[in-house]
Parts: C-alpha cells; structure tokens; sequence
C-alpha cells in the first residue's frame, strides 16, 4: 500500500501524518511535493493541516492552485481515495471536490481542543465499518465553520454524504454539527476539520484517530 501526502509551504501536519500511516499503522507513505506531479499507483492520497500559503486570501484558496492538484482532481473523480484533514479539508472544498465552504468560526477565535465526533452517513474507504463509533480527537484551526445552504445541507444529508458530526456541539459553529464530508463516485473523498493524526497512540491521549486509517489501509489494500 502507497499512500501520497502532499505538502504544500505552510502545510505543518505532513510530518504527522506521514508518522502514523508509516510508523503506526506500517504502510509505505511517501511525501509529494506540491510541485510535483502525483506518482503513479498511489493507493491513497492525503492533503494533511497547516496554513498552506500563510491563509492568505481564504484557507485553502491559494493551494487549490498548486500544480498536484490537477492530478488530484483527476485521482479523485477516477475514484480513488483522497483524505483532506483540516487544511487539507478546506483545500478540497475549495477545489469543488467537496460541498460547503469553511468559514471564520463563529467565536472569532482559534479553536484548540478535544472534541468528540461521531461517525455517520455511508461508508467511505476512511470510515468503512465504523458508522456510530464515537472517536475522542483534537480540533485546531481558525476557519472549520462548515457552512453550506439548506437545500445543499438536505440533500448532504439525504445522500448520507455527512460523514462526521460533532457529539454535544460544534467548537466552531458548524451547519447542524458537521464536522466532515464525502462526496466522489464512490465516496472516496473525504474531508474533516479534526485531526485523526495527533490522536493515533495512547500516549497522546487519545488512540482513536487509528482507527480511521486503518479503514483507510484496510480499504486501499
Ligand atoms: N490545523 C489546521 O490545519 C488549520 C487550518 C487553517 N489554517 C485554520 O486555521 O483554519
């Protein structure tokens, strides 16, 4: 199994996220430059959290143009699997292969905390297997506000594209709690404010986070 994280300057939880698939969960994990063009026989891709770009304009706005992101466009409509984790989230949706948009939280301040999510919609290859588990995990970021209009909500909701929802409230004033969304043809793409990577060893707190990639690894192998 080869799984892609890309870094973009800014990125600051590519190093993470290339620590668990390879050193926790013991699957090949290769960094790809945001220049660069996509490898070919990726099994996953992952756009990891940072401040790609500084945040400068919107979160994810500027990233969205990096050269790999044609190849991970043409990934994800081919069906393979792409993980966007906070960052990552906000440049997926930017590049149209999310719904909704990230806004400004809605206390007007970072957020830095443990948070509950529970898993929920239709299975994707990050969360095959785990609908109902409720996963303990840290948030961080400053725009993780999900916000889409009612009728796009409805219809998230009623293609089972709400994947993570917030258990007790969201941190950040998210459209009916959602905390992460699938879309794709087989809903491959999958993106989420919390970080599943800082919550993947006991000795963090919180081993929860593993699970999700070894859906992932489960499903990509
Ligand atoms: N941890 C992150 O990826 C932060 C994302 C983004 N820079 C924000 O503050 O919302």
């Amino acid at each position: 199994m080869k799984i892609g994280v890309v870094s973009f300057p800014g990125s600051n939880c590519d190093h993470d996220l290339y620590h668990v698939v390879k050193h926790v969960c013991g699957a090949d994990a290769q960094y790809v430059w945001h220049k660069d063009r996509l490898p070919a026989g990726l099994d996953a891709v992952m756009l990891p959290g940072g401040f790609s770009y500084g945040d400068y304009l919107r979160c994810g706005a500027l990233a969205r143009f990096s050269p790999v992101m044609e190849d991970v466009v043409g990934y994800a409509r081919g069906g393979g699997p792409v993980v966007g984790i906070c960052n990552g989230f906000q440049i997926l949706c930017e590049a149209g292969l999310l719904p909704g948009a990230l806004l400004r939280n809605a206390s007007l301040h970072f957020v830095c905390q443990d948070v509950l999510i529970e898993v929920q919609g239709a299975e994707t290859p990050f969360t095959a297997g785990l609908r109902g588990e409720r996963l303990r995990v840290p948030v961080a970021h400053g725009d993780g506000n999900f916000f889409a209009d009612d009728a796009t909500l409805d219809r998230l909701e009623g293609e089972g594209q709400v994947v993570f929802r917030y258990v007790g409230g969201a941190p950040n004033g998210s459209a009916r709690d959602i905390a992460g969304v699938a879309a794709g043809p087989r809903m491959n793409v999958v993106g989420l404010m919390p970080h599943p990577e800082r919550a993947s060893e006991a000795i963090l707190g919180s081993a929860d986070g593993k699970k999700l990639f070894e859906s992932l690894l489960g499903a990509a192998g």
